[in-house]
């Protein structure tokens, strides 16, 4: 039971940090219900949320003995510009316990997380979906993907794209070993894709009756190289039938797959609109309709990336062009970052480990925030255009350079949520 507290009291120097284990996990659960407004059912929690935890990841802020604010990282891996999958922290279930909130306690549980990530010499780079845009870019999170929802209305008409293949619905049990195949494989093809323990694919397409919102079980059609999962609902009104049909997730390798998927989605009788909340930017679905205008697209942030150790990470991913600049970092909560460095960049695909951040004396081409780098480390904002906002300034060509380097042939796209 947590104790309400004086709003005007300053209680955050009395509070304790501690990590978390085994023994505050129902604690832990209560209070992201409470911070997020909605506690699901206990099997929910017990069968298919608590297993993807690895609590021993989660740092608790304690009032005494109650838990008033925790924040958690899973393990995963992300897969980088040039096709390497680096190891990411990726940061989850951030919680203050209201009645506690405004009085420091995620500030300090970000900065423990980062200076412990850093002591450690665990993952180089933090990565996060944020609950409200306006929060972590004081962290030194920089936006880095952004995902795009989509209102498709039924019987679009598709290009032609011949020898499509075919697709077979699959129930849930057989389907999901041959799509973690095939996810495993555009993993290695997509920047942005993350790795999925057995609890995150159980999370992921958990068919409990909380996670149908009133719509059908999961179904799931696969292609030889690709699928798709979505949920349908029947519904009828005046103009005659609304039904609509809710994709969960769908990736395609080839670009066969991706359109027998979506005719086979176009071809729902009773359906009046296809919705898809978390597409790619890039996804050529808007290059196979023959009337793209159609489609209604909303975008917004997704991936939130944090670099912890510049120096380490750099040599993470490839760049589309070599470059050498030095650039000035400022990094107000990771001041290991802070300064003045030489950025060796190295292109081509074998160049993985071979650039490099170095410390110099010198004076610094271009002046950023370690945040700007962060946006632009998988390709998903152009230095050229935080340059533009104001945010990056410096020699042009120095940031022409840099802009380049670390550009991508096409947007970072990261299928879920965490
Ligand atoms: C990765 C994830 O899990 S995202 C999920 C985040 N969690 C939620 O949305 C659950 C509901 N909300 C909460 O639990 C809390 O309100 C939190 C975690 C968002 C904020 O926790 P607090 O302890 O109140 O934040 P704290 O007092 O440490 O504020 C730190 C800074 O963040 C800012 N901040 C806090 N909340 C917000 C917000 N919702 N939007 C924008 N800025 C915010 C503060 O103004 C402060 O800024 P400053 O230090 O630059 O002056």
């Amino acid at each position: 039971m947590v104790a309400m507290t004086d709003a005007a009291k300053p209680i955050a120097q009395g509070l304790k940090l501690r990590s978390l284990t085994s023994a505050d996990l129902q604690n832990l659960l209560e209070l992201d219900g409470r911070a997020f407004l909605e506690l699901p059912p206990q099997d929910v929690l017990d069968q298919v949320i608590a297993p993807a935890l690895e609590l021993d990841r989660f740092t608790g802020v304690f009032d005494h003995n109650d838990i008033v604010g925790a924040a958690g990282i899973f393990s995963k891996s992300l897969t980088l510009p040039g096709g390497v999958r680096a190891p990411v922290a990726a940061v989850t279930w951030v919680s203050v316990q209201p009645g506690y909130t405004g009085q420091g306690i995620l500030r300090r549980l970000m900065t423990d997380q980062l200076k412990t990530l850093h002591e450690k010499r665990s993952e180089p780079i933090a990565l996060l979906t944020a609950s409200e845009s306006g929060i972590y870019g004081r962290f030194g999170y920089g936006l880095a993907s952004l995902s795009a929802g989509r209102q498709i209305p039924q019987g679009l008409e598709l290009r032609s794209i011949p020898q499509q293949g075919s697709v077979t619905h699959m129930k849930r049990d057989a389907a999901l070993p041959a799509i973690r195949s095939l996810h495993q494989r555009i993993a290695e093809q997509t920047t942005g894709f993350l790795s999925r323990s057995e609890a995150t694919w159980n999370y992921l397409f958990s068919d409990h009756q909380y996670f149908r919102d009133g719509q059908s079980n999961l179904e799931f059609v696969l292609h030889a190289d690709g699928y798709v999962a979505f949920r349908t609902k029947g519904s009828f009104d005046a103009r005659g039938p609304a039904g609509t049909l809710v994709i969960i997730e769908l990736c395609a390798a080839t670009p066969q797959a991706h359109a027998a998927l979506w005719a086979h989605l176009l071809s729902y009788s009773l359906v009046r609109e296809i919705s898809y909340g978390r597409s790619s930017l890039d996804d050529p679905i808007q290059d196979l309709v023959v009337d793209p205008r159609a489609i209604r697209t909303t975008t917004r942030d997704h991936l939130w990336l944090r670099i912890v150790d510049l120096d380490r990470a750099i040599g993470l991913r490839s760049y589309s062009s070599a470059a050498r600049v030095r650039v000035r970092v400022t990094d107000a909560t990771c001041p290991w970052n802070d300064g003045t460095w030489e950025l060796t960049l190295t292109a081509g695909p074998r160049s993985f480990g071979a650039s490099s951040a170095v410390r110099t004396a010198k004076l610094a081409e271009i002046v950023l925030d370690i945040s700007d780098l962060g946006a632009a480390f998988l390709g998903g904002a152009r230095i050229a255009r935080l340059a533009a906002a104001g945010r990056i300034t410096g020699d042009h060509t120095a940031i022409a350079d840099l802009d380049l380097a670390m550009s991508t042939a096409s947007a970072p796209w990261c299928p879920e949520g965490f």
